[in-house]
């Protein structure tokens, strides 16, 4: 019996219910998913100043999930915000949905499209890409030009529009998959890939199974090195809820 917590760096209260179904979905029976998002924050991801914000909720919710007993995290947002802290603080694996959704569709082709949701977005994306060294398998990225929360308004119009975009993607760039760009897409994978014929790989699923085989296998966080828990000090104010 495993426990992964899955993390919505957000506070949308929606897309954490979208990312834990999604999880759910996947999991083995052995599995248990925590989907969890931070008591404060911002309530979507839409760039670095965002970004910044949702990585202390981020390290917050790393502190509840290993003090609930989690084998290992999941960060559910395509920019994979706190990663490296979360793994200083983490024991068990710690993935995030961008490196898992990008990991597994050099697995199934040779080039990827990314499908994300603002513009603005996208040089996260390709900051992910570099960092991760999958810049050269990756073909074009794409945003529908839509707010993150659009997803989650209920007109199914964020929807149409990933659906449209990836169709035009496997036209136009020559890619052989499709990565989903966040985290509140999850649900939208499984019938893409039906109907386009194409992988269509979303983060929060391929991280939750990621997890699991590295649980699997015995391996955590290295404590060796650069991901060592953080040197003890004193933290001021707000902060000292992270001591
Ligand atoms: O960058 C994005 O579009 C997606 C990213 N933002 C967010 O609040 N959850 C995410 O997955």
């Amino acid at each position: 019996q495993h426990l992964i917590q899955v993390i919505n760096p957000n506070t949308s209260a929606a897309m954490t219910h979208t990312i834990g179904d999604a999880a759910r979905s996947v999991a083995a029976p052995g599995t248990t998913i925590l989907a969890t998002c931070p008591t404060q924050g911002v309530e979507s991801i839409e760039g670095h100043f965002d970004e910044a914000i949702a990585a202390i909720g981020v390290l917050e919710q790393i502190k509840h999930g290993k003090a609930q007993g989690a084998h290992g995290h999941v960060i559910a947002c395509f920019g994979d915000p706190g990663l490296l802290a979360a793994r200083e603080l983490a024991s068990g694996p710690v993935v995030g949905i961008a490196e898992a959704a990008m990991h597994m569709a050099t697995l199934v082709a040779t080039r990827f499209s990314i499908v994300t949701t603002l513009p603005r977005t996208v040089i996260i994306a390709r900051h992910l890409l570099q960092q991760y060294g999958f810049e050269h398998h990756c073909a074009a990225l794409h945003a529908i030009d839509l707010p993150v929360l659009a997803l989650e308004d209920g007109t199914g119009l964020a929807q149409m529009k990933v659906r449209e975009r990836c169709i035009q993607a496997k036209r136009e760039d020559g890619s052989g998959a499709i990565v989903l760009g966040c985290g509140g897409m999850a649900n939208l994978a499984r019938e893409l890939t039906q109907e386009l014929g194409i992988p269509v790989i979303d983060g929060v699923t391929a991280a939750v199974k990621m997890v699991e085989s590295l649980v699997a296998l015995g391996l955590g966080t290295s404590k060796y090195g650069d991901l060592a828990y953080p040197n003890k000090k004193p933290l001021s104010g707000g902060f000292d809820m992270l001591s």
